[in-house]
């Protein structure tokens, strides 16, 4: 295994009163590309969170890009893209494509500094790396949901990160532009080498694709290749009768949008 760029180590994390995470320990090398499963309040997105920086272990250590990850400063940060969960975005704001992408050049830019003609370069090749260039000029709100996806990617891909972060990039899209975007999240992995991790509720779409899967509910339940993850007993034990597995399939009843 190369040098691990994220590693958990027995890391906990919390919020007053509630533990969101327990005891994890997992080490993600450089280039991987993690599906991270798990039911709702499971603790997915503090995974992401920590990640970033945002949150401190209460104990246990974690390291993301060879710095302890309360120490992360602004120019690692810079290395992290994340695309936050549906909802945490304005996606009406009144910018061009291009304007939106564009802001993931901030963190690199610094405070003060204009963007240049070559931050607007690395802009642009985002944009082609998503096949949006074209609908650069166009008006954010006036895209579909598939193609405003396409577009925050290219914004994460803007900050021309080692690491990229997606919660649950696909919700809310029809079937169609889930499978579209899963696709270019696969192949942005496969070009650029990207270490990916990528929270989702969709079990079938992703299992195919991803080096691992995490499975979590607060602990860290299987960390493996999906077929040694995916067995009916462990994920009986996650998601109890909230799981239904078919022949082929796995159907998550729960109805996770509306608790
Ligand atoms: N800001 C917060 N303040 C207090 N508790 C929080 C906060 N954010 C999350 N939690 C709690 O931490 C636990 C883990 O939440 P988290 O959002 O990480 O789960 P998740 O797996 O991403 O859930 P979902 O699938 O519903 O998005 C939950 O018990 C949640 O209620």
């Amino acid at each position: 295994m190369s040098h691990p760029i994220i590693r958990f180590d027995h890391a906990t994390f919390g919020f007053l009163g509630t533990i969101a995470l327990e005891d994890i320990s997992l080490s993600i090398p450089e280039s991987e590309f993690v599906g991270v499963i798990g039911p709702n309040g499971s603790g997915k997105t503090t995974l992401c969170r920590a990640v970033l920086g945002l949150m401190a272990p209460l104990s246990g250590t974690l390291r993301v890009l060879d710095c302890a990850c309360e120490e992360l400063r602004c120019h690692h940060r810079a290395l992290i893209g994340y695309l936050p969960q549906k909802g945490m975005l304005d996606r009406n704001f009144p910018v061009t494509v291009l304007e939106a992408v564009m802001m993931g050049r901030y963190g690199a830019l610094g405070l003060f500094r204009r963007p240049s003609g070559k931050d607007r370069d690395i802009a642009r090749q985002a944009l082609t790396q998503v096949g949006m260039d074209h609908h650069r000029d166009s008006a954010l709100g006036a895209l579909s949901g598939g193609q405003q996806q396409r577009v925050f990617i290219a914004r994460a891909l803007a900050q021309q990160p080692r690491i990229l972060l997606l919660d649950e990039p696909t919700t809310g899209l029809d079937l169609t532009a889930q499978h579209s975007v899963v696709e270019l999240i696969q192949q942005l992995h496969q070009q650029l080498k990207l270490t990916i991790l990528m929270i989702t509720h969709d079990i079938n779409m992703i299992r195919s694709r991803v080096d691992r899967l995490v499975l979590l509910k607060t602990k860290l339940f299987a960390a493996g290749p999906p077929h040694e993850v995916l067995q009916p007993d462990i994920l009986s034990q996650v998601y109890g009768k909230e799981l239904v597995i078919t022949d082929k399939d796995f159907v998550i009843v729960e109805d996770y949008h509306h608790h």
